[in-house]
């Protein structure tokens, strides 16, 4: 490989990699070298689009197949955003062709697919790495560093949101919505995110144990098939801190989080997919309740915190520096296991919420899992 310059394969036409042949173009370390398809003309029409919008010096070759793209040898990288349930076969292949691998999230559809995958790329040299944007913007670990230094004091309570309000047409031809593309549903698409962000306030640490339920299925009209629309879960941890998540494809767009310490709160509410803004914020709130006889004032005080980063489609905005991340590991060949560690570490608390959602909603102990 060149070692400036990491270069793309995108597997598939899919929507999100409109934005990351963006983010890719914008990263500065790397170039959307190929794009495959299960047709070449869609993967043709699909280059076309993108680069009308983003265009490139030399337009990506286009395949109409996985494999012929895995094979050449014009590229170092693969982006995976193929549905869960088709990617492991591609990961696998992406390995064994010596392609470093960036995979869209949920991973697997069991930790025992993600851990294959993962010793897949780590025997054949190769990096591995979920494709959260979140985790690559300076906010999560300015975040992260402010609870661990004791700024809202011994923490609490976590919580997390994110849903979506899917419409009709969501429900009946969405990939999110096909119990064999994506089976985890909501939990997998949205509940990942909970998931991680539960992760990094809490210093990456494993809950003891986990109990969750499938609020509401969703069902396609004239199938027995469902996946979760709307998914609660409760993690229990052995110092007596707690966190819950709540994700929804039935519930208007929200993504709020938040961390309760003995001295006051953080929230963020908009943790996944920043507000359009030049800048990402944050808040720490300690508001003081006064009391002085028959006057009563509870007092607003909140500190907001700012990380100079755009939300998106600029050079410092999150996807832009996952990409540039992962391109400085193809680049120097400096593997990271603590990435790719971080996705096992992810679905290993997804599958303990699933396990538990199929026991009613009893606490399963996490050394049981995986
Ligand atoms: N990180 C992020 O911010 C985001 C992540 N995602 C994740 O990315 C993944 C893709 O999401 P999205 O872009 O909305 O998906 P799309 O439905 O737009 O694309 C999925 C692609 O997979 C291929 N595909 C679909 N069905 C099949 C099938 N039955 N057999 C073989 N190939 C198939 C198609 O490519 P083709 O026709 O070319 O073969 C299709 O374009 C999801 O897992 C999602 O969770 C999504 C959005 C944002
Ligand atoms: O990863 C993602 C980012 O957020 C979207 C919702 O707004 C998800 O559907 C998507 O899969």
């Amino acid at each position: 490989m060149s070692n400036s310059l990491c270069r793309w394969g995108i597997l598939s036409t899919a929507n999100i990699g409109r934005k990351n042949w963006r983010a890719i173009t914008l990263s500065g370390n790397g170039v959307v070298q190929a794009v495959s398809s299960r047709s070449e003309a869609k993967a043709k029409t699909y280059i076309d689009e993108c680069m009308a919008e983003v265009p490139l010096p030399v337009a990506p070759q286009a395949f109409g197949s996985h494999q012929e793209l895995l094979e050449s040898d014009q590229i170092d990288a693969v982006y995976i955003p193929l549905p869960t349930g088709l990617r492991k076969e591609w990961v696998l292949a992406a390995a064994k062709a010596g392609k470093h691998v960036l995979i869209e999230k949920p991973v697997a559809d069991t930790l025992q697919d993600a851990i294959e995958m993962r010793d897949a790329c780590k025997q054949a040299g190769v990096q591995f790495m979920d494709g959260v944007m979140f985790d690559h913007s300076k906010r999560i670990s300015e975040v992260a560093n402010q609870l661990e230094g004791g700024s809202i004091g011994t923490l609490r309570r976590i919580q997390a949101h994110f849903s979506f309000n899917g419409d009709d047409e969501f429900q009946q031809d969405n990939i999110r919505t096909d119990m064999v593309l994506e089976k985890h549903g909501c939990l997998g698409d949205l509940g990942w995110y909970c998931i991680r962000f539960i992760l990094w306030a809490s210093a990456f640490r494993d809950p003891v144990r986990v109990s969750a339920r499938t609020v509401t299925k969703l069902q396609r009209p004239g199938s027995d098939d469902w996946v979760p629309g709307q998914f609660a879960a409760e993690f229990e941890y052995e110092d007596g801190l707690t966190a819950g998540f709540f994700c929804s494809f039935m519930t208007a767009n929200q993504q709020l989080a938040s961390v309760s310490g003995t001295d006051g709160y953080l929230t963020l509410d908009d943790y996944v997919l920043p507000l359009f803004d030049s800048k990402l914020d944050w808040q720490i709130h300690r508001h003081d309740l006064q009391i002085d006889n028959c006057t009563w004032n509870f007092l607003r005080r909140s500190e907001p915190f700012y990380t100079d980063e755009f939300h998106g489609a600029h050079g410092n905005a999150q996807e832009v520096n996952m990409m540039r991340a992962f391109a400085d590991i193809v680049c120097s060949g400096q593997l990271n296991d603590e990435l790719a560690d971080r996705a096992i570490k992810t679905q290993r608390l997804l599958d303990a919420c699933r396990l538990s959602d199929s026991n009613g909603g009893a606490f399963i102990a996490l050394d049981s899992v995986g």
